[in-house]
């Protein structure tokens, strides 16, 4: 374990984080510098085109995979110097992941309660707080009665639902969960992303989902876009109340800027003003412009 410098609400910090796989002769770079901080608490979603890096990232935070380079910390965690005994302790009790595939978050002959019980086993937990935990997870994600059925007697939806029980047993400080409703129908979709919406909110545990999926990344008060392997830019959503007391969504979109100061800037913005290599830049009192080349 490794001294940290984070903020007290940060739990997630990555800095110029870098991954590149080998395959054969051929380098790829799936995170090319990527920058992210979520705080303890909060629930974000990651999009991104396919093949962007977000899959990458979630494996790196969640300990499945190791960075190439740069830096990522989760609460105390330095997950590119923690050891393989740290490895094992971290993903067992500090984060849980649920995957697209519905089946391949389950075991085919053990029941949802066995499946909830399983993570809390190996972390040698005693009998009667499994019982009680196990219990009280299956209630909260709404599979109560569900508890005696194997995954192939579940529609997708509870599947889903108990691999986020699962994910959950030993209590983890955050929940990744990786299109996890990519192989579901609209309104099933809809209901597993509440279930995470529902145990963010009541277990205070932080929730990172990658999803493709507009509909439920319009949901969530923070969206992280990341475009060839980099945090691209932001969109932060709050409800703003109207003179006649009505509630409305406003959502308003940010770049990301890394450490260095670099920022993109969005392509319909460069061309609706013919922004090409060399832009003017100026430093008003209050903002920056950029301007043509004129
Ligand atoms: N094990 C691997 N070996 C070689 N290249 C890989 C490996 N895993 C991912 N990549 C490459 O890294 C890049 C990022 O992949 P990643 O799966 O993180 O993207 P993604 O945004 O999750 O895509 P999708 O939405 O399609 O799942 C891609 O170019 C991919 O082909």
């Amino acid at each position: 374990m490794s001294p940290t410098t984070m903020s007290a609400a940060e739990l997630i910090v990555c800095e110029s984080l870098v991954r590149i796989y080998q395959s054969g002769p051929i380098e790829v770079q799936a995170l090319q510098g990527l920058d992210l901080a979520v705080n303890s608490g909060e629930m974000i979603a990651v999009v991104g085109a396919s093949g962007s890096g977000k899959s990458t990232l979630l494996s790196i935070l969640a300990g499945i995979d190791a960075p190439t380079a740069g830096s990522a910390r989760v609460g105390e965690w330095d997950l590119l110097s923690m050891s393989r005994a740290d490895r094992v302790r971290y993903r067992r009790h500090t984060v849980g992941f649920v995957r697209q595939q519905t089946a391949s978050n389950l075991v085919p002959y053990l029941t949802a309660e066995q499946m909830v019980d399983l993570p809390m086993t190996a972390a040698r937990t005693p009998k009667a707080v499994r019982r009680k935990r196990g219990a009280e997870l299956l209630r909260m994600l709404g599979i109560a009665d569900c508890a005696g059925r194997r995954p192939g007697q579940l529609s997708g939806g509870q599947q889903q639902r108990v691999a986020i029980a699962a994910a959950l047993a030993n209590e983890p400080r955050v929940l990744f969960a990786d299109e996890p409703t990519g192989e579901l129908d609209t309104a099933t979709s809809a209901e597993v992303f509440g279930a995470l919406r529902d145990v963010n909110r009541e277990l205070g545990v932080t929730v990172v989902v990658v999803t493709h999926d507009a509909a439920v990344s319009g949901q969530v008060e923070r969206t992280v876009a990341i475009r060839d392997g980099r945090t691209s830019s932001e969109v932060l959503r709050r409800t703003a109340t109207a003179a006649d007391g009505g509630t409305h969504v406003i959502a308003e979109e940010y770049a990301v800027m890394d450490r260095a100061g670099r920022i993109q800037v969005p392509r319909d913005y460069r061309e609706a003003l013919a922004l090409t290599r060399r832009v003017r830049l100026a430093l008003e009192p209050d903002h920056v412009t950029i301007r043509p080349d004129a």
